[in-house]
Protein backbone atom coordinates (compact mmCIF):
# COMPACT_ATOMS: atom_id res chain seq x y z
CA UNK A 1 0.00 0.00 0.00
CA UNK A 2 1.48 3.84 -0.92
CA UNK A 3 0.30 6.23 1.26
CA UNK A 4 -1.70 4.64 3.93
CA UNK A 5 -2.56 7.61 6.21
CA UNK A 6 -2.58 11.19 5.82
CA UNK A 7 -2.49 14.68 7.74
CA UNK A 8 -3.05 17.91 6.09
CA UNK A 9 -2.80 21.23 7.84
CA UNK A 10 -2.65 25.00 6.30
CA UNK A 11 -3.50 23.87 2.82
CA UNK A 12 -5.74 26.13 1.18
CA UNK A 13 -9.95 25.71 2.18
CA UNK A 14 -8.86 22.44 3.97
CA UNK A 15 -10.24 22.27 7.39
CA UNK A 16 -7.30 20.13 9.35
CA UNK A 17 -7.51 16.53 7.65
CA UNK A 18 -6.33 13.00 8.94
CA UNK A 19 -7.21 10.99 6.22
CA UNK A 20 -6.99 6.37 6.37
CA UNK A 21 -7.04 6.30 2.61
CA UNK A 22 -7.30 2.43 0.07
CA UNK A 23 -4.65 1.15 -1.12
CA UNK A 24 -6.95 0.81 -4.78
CA UNK A 25 -8.76 3.52 -5.55
CA UNK A 26 -9.89 6.47 -3.57
CA UNK A 27 -12.65 8.77 -5.45
CA UNK A 28 -13.16 12.19 -4.03
CA UNK A 29 -16.31 14.18 -4.91
CA UNK A 30 -17.37 17.71 -3.88
CA UNK A 31 -19.31 20.87 -5.91
CA UNK A 32 -17.05 23.60 -7.95
CA UNK A 33 -14.41 24.96 -4.99
CA UNK A 34 -14.87 22.57 -2.19
CA UNK A 35 -11.39 21.59 -1.57
CA UNK A 36 -11.15 18.54 -4.10
CA UNK A 37 -7.79 19.56 -6.25
CA UNK A 38 -6.30 20.80 -3.39
CA UNK A 39 -6.25 17.43 -1.36
CA UNK A 40 -3.89 16.24 -4.77
CA UNK A 41 -2.09 19.55 -4.38
CA UNK A 42 -0.81 18.62 -0.58
CA UNK A 43 0.44 14.72 -1.87
CA UNK A 44 2.26 16.93 -4.70
CA UNK A 45 3.80 18.99 -2.25
CA UNK A 46 5.16 16.38 -0.04
CA UNK A 47 6.45 14.28 -2.95
CA UNK A 48 7.83 17.33 -5.08
CA UNK A 49 7.96 20.55 -3.04
CA UNK A 50 5.95 21.90 -6.19
CA UNK A 51 2.35 22.66 -6.57
CA UNK A 52 0.99 21.70 -10.31
CA UNK A 53 -1.16 24.78 -9.84
CA UNK A 54 1.12 28.08 -8.92
CA UNK A 55 4.81 28.29 -8.64
CA UNK A 56 4.32 30.36 -5.39
CA UNK A 57 4.01 28.20 -2.78
CA UNK A 58 2.37 31.52 -0.34
CA UNK A 59 -0.26 30.51 -2.22
CA UNK A 60 -1.25 27.42 -1.27
CA UNK A 61 -1.19 28.03 2.61
CA UNK A 62 -4.22 29.09 3.88
CA UNK A 63 -5.02 32.45 4.59
CA UNK A 64 -5.51 31.81 7.65
CA UNK A 65 -2.60 29.48 8.62
CA UNK A 66 1.13 30.60 9.51
CA UNK A 67 2.31 26.94 8.40
CA UNK A 68 1.90 24.38 5.85
CA UNK A 69 2.09 20.69 8.04
CA UNK A 70 1.92 17.57 6.19
CA UNK A 71 2.35 13.94 7.92
CA UNK A 72 2.06 10.73 5.46
CA UNK A 73 2.40 7.17 6.59
CA UNK A 74 3.63 5.33 3.31
CA UNK A 75 4.44 1.38 3.02
CA UNK A 76 5.66 0.45 0.26
CA UNK A 77 6.61 -2.84 -1.81
CA UNK A 78 9.98 -2.51 -1.65
CA UNK A 79 10.87 0.24 0.48
CA UNK A 80 8.95 -0.67 3.35
CA UNK A 81 6.98 1.55 5.58
CA UNK A 82 8.30 5.21 6.56
CA UNK A 83 6.86 8.38 7.93
CA UNK A 84 7.44 11.42 5.88
CA UNK A 85 6.76 15.09 7.49
CA UNK A 86 6.81 18.22 6.34
CA UNK A 87 6.74 21.29 7.81
CA UNK A 88 6.93 24.78 5.46
CA UNK A 89 6.77 28.06 7.33
CA UNK A 90 5.71 31.25 5.48
CA UNK A 91 9.05 32.96 5.70
CA UNK A 92 9.22 29.71 2.79
CA UNK A 93 11.71 27.40 4.85
CA UNK A 94 11.16 23.54 4.99
CA UNK A 95 12.08 20.86 7.10
CA UNK A 96 11.59 17.47 5.95
CA UNK A 97 11.92 14.38 7.75
CA UNK A 98 12.07 10.64 7.45
CA UNK A 99 10.94 8.31 10.40
CA UNK A 100 12.08 11.74 12.49
CA UNK A 101 15.30 12.14 10.75
CA UNK A 102 16.05 15.47 9.07
CA UNK A 103 16.51 15.23 5.43
CA UNK A 104 18.71 17.44 3.03
CA UNK A 105 17.23 17.07 -0.20
CA UNK A 106 13.29 16.89 -1.54
CA UNK A 107 14.47 14.03 -3.62
CA UNK A 108 14.85 11.84 -0.69
CA UNK A 109 11.17 11.78 0.01
CA UNK A 110 10.26 11.94 -3.78
CA UNK A 111 11.81 8.88 -3.81
CA UNK A 112 9.19 7.33 -1.83
CA UNK A 113 6.37 9.02 -3.73
CA UNK A 114 6.24 8.33 -7.29
CA UNK A 115 3.58 10.32 -8.00
CA UNK A 116 2.29 11.51 -12.08
CA UNK A 117 -0.83 13.99 -11.81
CA UNK A 118 -3.42 13.50 -14.98
CA UNK A 119 -5.33 17.44 -14.67
CA UNK A 120 -7.09 19.47 -17.02
CA UNK A 121 -4.38 20.98 -17.96
CA UNK A 122 -1.55 18.11 -18.59
CA UNK A 123 -2.25 18.56 -21.94
CA UNK A 124 0.82 21.19 -21.79
CA UNK A 125 2.90 18.85 -21.91
CA UNK A 126 2.71 18.67 -24.95
CA UNK A 127 2.47 22.48 -26.13
CA UNK A 128 4.34 23.54 -23.19
CA UNK A 129 8.42 24.43 -23.45
CA UNK A 130 10.59 21.39 -24.18
CA UNK A 131 11.63 21.51 -20.26
CA UNK A 132 8.45 19.77 -19.10
CA UNK A 133 9.35 17.09 -21.47
CA UNK A 134 13.10 16.99 -20.54
CA UNK A 135 11.37 16.72 -16.67
CA UNK A 136 8.91 13.99 -18.10
CA UNK A 137 11.71 12.13 -19.25
CA UNK A 138 14.08 12.69 -16.39
CA UNK A 139 11.50 11.14 -13.87
CA UNK A 140 11.47 8.19 -15.91
CA UNK A 141 15.04 7.90 -15.21
CA UNK A 142 15.16 9.24 -11.52
CA UNK A 143 12.77 6.57 -10.20
CA UNK A 144 14.31 3.94 -12.07
CA UNK A 145 18.20 4.19 -12.10
CA UNK A 146 19.26 4.98 -8.77
CA UNK A 147 22.60 6.61 -9.80
CA UNK A 148 21.32 9.14 -12.24
CA UNK A 149 20.72 11.93 -9.42
CA UNK A 150 23.79 11.38 -8.34
CA UNK A 151 25.35 12.17 -12.20
CA UNK A 152 22.64 14.54 -12.70
CA UNK A 153 23.69 16.74 -9.31
CA UNK A 154 27.58 16.79 -10.49
CA UNK A 155 26.08 18.06 -14.43
CA UNK A 156 23.98 20.62 -13.06
CA UNK A 157 26.94 22.24 -11.01
CA UNK A 158 29.48 21.77 -14.07
CA UNK A 159 26.66 23.63 -16.43
CA UNK A 160 27.02 26.12 -13.55
CA UNK A 161 30.70 26.89 -13.51
CA UNK A 162 31.45 26.04 -17.28
CA UNK A 163 28.65 29.22 -17.50
CA UNK A 164 30.51 31.33 -15.11
CA UNK A 165 33.92 30.62 -16.82
CA UNK A 166 31.94 32.52 -19.99
CA UNK A 167 30.89 35.08 -18.46
CA UNK A 168 34.16 36.02 -16.73
CA UNK A 169 35.62 35.41 -20.07
CA UNK A 170 38.17 33.06 -18.11
CA UNK A 171 39.44 31.64 -21.74
CA UNK A 172 42.18 29.21 -20.82
CA UNK A 173 40.08 27.24 -18.29
CA UNK A 174 37.42 26.59 -21.73
CA UNK A 175 39.18 23.90 -23.50
CA UNK A 176 39.05 21.91 -19.47
CA UNK A 177 35.45 22.58 -19.39
CA UNK A 178 34.52 21.85 -22.37
CA UNK A 179 35.90 17.92 -22.14
CA UNK A 180 34.40 18.03 -18.54
CA UNK A 181 31.07 18.95 -19.35
CA UNK A 182 31.19 16.94 -22.17
CA UNK A 183 31.89 13.76 -20.51
CA UNK A 184 29.35 14.61 -18.10
CA UNK A 185 26.69 15.33 -20.31
CA UNK A 186 27.49 12.30 -22.20
CA UNK A 187 26.35 10.15 -18.76
CA UNK A 188 22.76 11.93 -18.62
CA UNK A 189 22.34 11.31 -22.21
CA UNK A 190 22.80 7.81 -22.22
CA UNK A 191 20.39 7.17 -19.10
CA UNK A 192 17.59 9.22 -20.93
CA UNK A 193 18.42 7.20 -24.36
CA UNK A 194 18.42 4.10 -22.20
CA UNK A 195 15.26 5.02 -20.81
CA UNK A 196 13.34 6.05 -23.72
CA UNK A 197 14.39 3.01 -25.96
CA UNK A 198 12.44 0.87 -23.00
CA UNK A 199 9.54 3.34 -23.10
CA UNK A 200 8.69 3.75 -26.31
CA UNK A 201 7.03 0.37 -26.93
CA UNK A 202 5.31 0.65 -23.64
CA UNK A 203 3.66 3.68 -24.76
CA UNK A 204 2.83 2.93 -27.98
CA UNK A 205 1.12 0.09 -26.52
CA UNK A 206 -1.16 2.20 -23.68
CA UNK A 207 -1.77 4.42 -26.37
CA UNK A 208 -2.87 2.06 -28.26
CA UNK A 209 -5.29 0.55 -25.47
CA UNK A 210 -6.64 4.14 -24.86
CA UNK A 211 -7.29 5.38 -28.31
CA UNK A 212 -5.90 3.10 -31.76
CA UNK A 213 -6.97 6.42 -34.19
CA UNK A 214 -4.36 8.04 -32.74
CA UNK A 215 -0.77 7.74 -34.43
CA UNK A 216 2.15 9.58 -32.32
CA UNK A 217 5.92 9.36 -32.88
CA UNK A 218 8.46 10.41 -30.12
CA UNK A 219 11.66 11.81 -31.15
CA UNK A 220 14.71 12.55 -28.94
CA UNK A 221 17.25 15.37 -29.41
CA UNK A 222 19.87 15.29 -27.15
CA UNK A 223 20.47 18.95 -26.99
CA UNK A 224 23.06 19.36 -29.82
CA UNK A 225 23.32 17.87 -33.01
CA UNK A 226 23.28 14.10 -33.10
CA UNK A 227 26.08 13.58 -35.44
CA UNK A 228 28.81 15.65 -33.83
CA UNK A 229 30.78 14.86 -30.72
CA UNK A 230 29.46 17.78 -27.71
CA UNK A 231 33.23 18.41 -27.30
CA UNK A 232 33.49 19.75 -30.75
CA UNK A 233 30.27 21.15 -31.28
CA UNK A 234 31.63 23.18 -27.68
CA UNK A 235 34.53 24.33 -29.50
CA UNK A 236 32.78 25.37 -32.59
CA UNK A 237 30.06 27.34 -30.44
CA UNK A 238 32.52 28.71 -28.21
CA UNK A 239 32.53 32.47 -29.96
CA UNK A 240 28.65 32.35 -29.58
CA UNK A 241 29.16 31.06 -25.79
CA UNK A 242 31.21 33.50 -24.82
CA UNK A 243 28.77 36.76 -26.42
CA UNK A 244 25.83 35.25 -24.80
CA UNK A 245 27.66 34.45 -21.09
CA UNK A 246 26.30 30.70 -21.24
CA UNK A 247 26.29 27.17 -22.81
CA UNK A 248 23.95 27.03 -25.62
CA UNK A 249 24.34 22.81 -26.25
CA UNK A 250 24.15 19.89 -23.70
CA UNK A 251 21.79 17.96 -22.26
CA UNK A 252 20.11 20.97 -20.49
CA UNK A 253 18.82 21.97 -23.70
CA UNK A 254 17.46 18.14 -24.88
CA UNK A 255 14.10 18.25 -26.26
CA UNK A 256 11.65 14.92 -27.06
CA UNK A 257 9.55 15.90 -29.84
CA UNK A 258 5.74 14.57 -30.16
CA UNK A 259 4.53 14.35 -33.48
CA UNK A 260 1.75 13.21 -35.90
CA UNK A 261 3.01 12.93 -39.25
CA UNK A 262 6.13 15.14 -38.90
CA UNK A 263 3.93 17.65 -37.19
CA UNK A 264 4.02 18.64 -33.37
CA UNK A 265 1.46 16.39 -31.94
CA UNK A 266 0.24 19.77 -30.21
CA UNK A 267 -0.83 21.44 -33.67
CA UNK A 268 -2.80 18.99 -34.82
CA UNK A 269 -4.30 17.02 -32.15
CA UNK A 270 -7.56 17.76 -30.74
CA UNK A 271 -7.62 19.26 -26.29
CA UNK A 272 -9.19 15.98 -25.56
CA UNK A 273 -6.86 14.13 -28.18
CA UNK A 274 -3.87 15.56 -26.40
CA UNK A 275 -5.27 14.93 -22.96
CA UNK A 276 -5.22 11.27 -24.28
CA UNK A 277 -1.81 11.52 -25.41
CA UNK A 278 -0.54 12.53 -22.40
CA UNK A 279 -2.49 10.06 -20.15
CA UNK A 280 -0.56 7.40 -22.19
CA UNK A 281 2.42 8.97 -21.58
CA UNK A 282 1.73 8.98 -17.78
CA UNK A 283 0.43 5.83 -17.69
CA UNK A 284 2.99 4.11 -19.67
CA UNK A 285 5.77 5.64 -16.90
CA UNK A 286 3.99 4.37 -14.22
CA UNK A 287 3.98 0.47 -15.97
CA UNK A 288 7.79 0.82 -16.97
CA UNK A 289 8.42 1.97 -13.10
CA UNK A 290 6.38 -1.04 -12.33
CA UNK A 291 8.21 -4.00 -14.36
CA UNK A 292 11.72 -1.88 -13.69
CA UNK A 293 11.17 -1.67 -9.77
CA UNK A 294 8.42 -3.71 -9.09
CA UNK A 295 7.17 -0.90 -7.27
CA UNK A 296 3.70 1.19 -8.02
CA UNK A 297 3.25 4.93 -9.10
CA UNK A 298 0.67 6.91 -7.34
CA UNK A 299 -2.10 8.86 -9.77
CA UNK A 300 -3.34 11.37 -8.93
CA UNK A 301 -6.33 12.48 -11.57
CA UNK A 302 -8.35 16.01 -11.57
CA UNK A 303 -11.69 16.28 -12.69
CA UNK A 304 -11.56 12.88 -14.68
CA UNK A 305 -14.66 14.40 -16.79
CA UNK A 306 -13.23 17.42 -18.25
CA UNK A 307 -13.05 17.19 -21.80
CA UNK A 308 -12.51 13.37 -21.85
CA UNK A 309 -15.29 11.11 -23.31
CA UNK A 310 -17.36 8.36 -21.27
CA UNK A 311 -15.32 5.96 -23.68
CA UNK A 312 -11.74 7.54 -22.95
CA UNK A 313 -12.89 7.78 -19.37
CA UNK A 314 -13.29 4.36 -19.43
CA UNK A 315 -10.33 2.73 -21.37
CA UNK A 316 -8.08 5.40 -18.34
CA UNK A 317 -9.81 3.85 -15.31
CA UNK A 318 -9.13 0.18 -16.97
CA UNK A 319 -5.34 1.10 -17.29
CA UNK A 320 -5.12 2.42 -13.90
CA UNK A 321 -7.21 -0.78 -12.15
CA UNK A 322 -5.05 -3.12 -14.44
CA UNK A 323 -2.07 -1.43 -12.91
CA UNK A 324 -3.34 -2.11 -9.37
CA UNK A 325 -2.14 0.78 -7.69
CA UNK A 326 -3.05 3.66 -5.83
CA UNK A 327 -5.01 6.07 -7.41
CA UNK A 328 -6.72 9.43 -6.17
CA UNK A 329 -9.65 10.78 -8.67
CA UNK A 330 -11.44 13.74 -8.51
CA UNK A 331 -14.72 14.83 -9.78
CA UNK A 332 -17.91 16.92 -9.49
CA UNK A 333 -20.50 14.43 -9.88
CA UNK A 334 -20.06 11.20 -8.02
CA UNK A 335 -22.25 9.14 -10.61
CA UNK A 336 -19.73 10.44 -13.24
CA UNK A 337 -17.31 8.48 -11.47
CA UNK A 338 -18.57 5.24 -10.12
CA UNK A 339 -21.20 4.43 -13.43
CA UNK A 340 -18.35 4.38 -15.28
CA UNK A 341 -16.05 2.63 -12.87
CA UNK A 342 -16.81 0.45 -10.34
CA UNK A 343 -13.17 -0.99 -9.06
CA UNK A 344 -13.41 -3.73 -6.57
CA UNK A 345 -11.57 -2.04 -3.87
CA UNK A 346 -12.17 1.61 -3.24
CA UNK A 347 -12.91 4.41 -0.54
CA UNK A 348 -15.68 7.38 -1.48
CA UNK A 349 -15.09 10.35 -0.12
CA UNK A 350 -17.24 13.70 -0.06
CA UNK A 351 -15.49 17.08 0.14
CA UNK A 352 -17.76 20.11 1.22
CA UNK A 353 -16.30 23.79 1.72
CA UNK A 354 -13.03 22.01 2.83
CA UNK A 355 -14.43 19.71 5.04
CA UNK A 356 -14.12 15.85 3.80
CA UNK A 357 -16.08 12.99 5.08
CA UNK A 358 -15.95 9.28 4.14
CA UNK A 359 -18.91 8.21 2.15
CA UNK A 360 -20.85 5.02 4.40
CA UNK A 361 -20.15 1.82 2.28
CA UNK A 362 -24.30 1.72 2.05
CA UNK A 363 -24.08 5.11 0.59
CA UNK A 364 -20.84 4.83 -1.74
N1 LIG B 1 -4.69 30.26 0.23
C1 LIG B 1 -5.99 29.98 0.39
N2 LIG B 1 -6.55 30.06 1.62
C2 LIG B 1 -7.86 29.75 1.81
N3 LIG B 1 -8.67 29.33 0.82
C3 LIG B 1 -8.16 29.25 -0.42
C4 LIG B 1 -6.79 29.57 -0.70
N4 LIG B 1 -6.57 29.38 -2.01
C5 LIG B 1 -7.74 28.97 -2.53
N5 LIG B 1 -8.68 28.90 -1.59
C6 LIG B 1 -10.08 28.43 -1.72
O1 LIG B 1 -9.97 27.03 -1.55
C7 LIG B 1 -10.78 26.34 -2.45
C8 LIG B 1 -9.85 25.49 -3.29
O2 LIG B 1 -10.60 24.68 -4.00
P1 LIG B 1 -10.06 23.55 -4.97
O3 LIG B 1 -9.46 24.16 -6.16
O4 LIG B 1 -9.30 22.55 -4.22
O5 LIG B 1 -11.52 23.04 -5.30
P2 LIG B 1 -12.06 21.91 -6.23
O6 LIG B 1 -13.02 21.15 -5.39
O7 LIG B 1 -10.97 21.18 -6.89
O8 LIG B 1 -12.86 22.79 -7.26
P3 LIG B 1 -13.16 22.64 -8.83
O9 LIG B 1 -14.16 21.52 -8.95
O10 LIG B 1 -13.80 23.98 -9.14
O11 LIG B 1 -11.87 22.41 -9.50
C9 LIG B 1 -11.53 27.37 -3.26
O12 LIG B 1 -12.81 27.56 -2.66
C10 LIG B 1 -10.67 28.63 -3.10
O13 LIG B 1 -11.42 29.81 -3.14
Amino acid sequence: MPIRQLKIRGVRNLQPLDLTLHPGVNFIYGANGSGKTSILEAIVLMATGKSFRTSQLKHVQAQDADRIELVFDIEDEALGQCQLDSLRLKSGDNLLKLNGSVLTAQTEAAQWLPVQVIEPTTFKLLSGSPEERRQFIDWGVFHVEQKFIEHWKVFRKQLKQRNAVLKEKELQWLPVWNQTFAESAAVIDNYRRTYLKRFKPEFERILQQLDDSIQVQLAYYPGWDRDSELNDVLNKQQERDLALGYTQSGPHRAELRIKVDKQPAAEILSRGQQKTVVAALKIAQGALFQQESGRRTIYLVDDLASELDEKHRFALCKLLEDLKCQVFITSIDKDKLTDIWQPVASKVFHVEQGIISEDSPATA
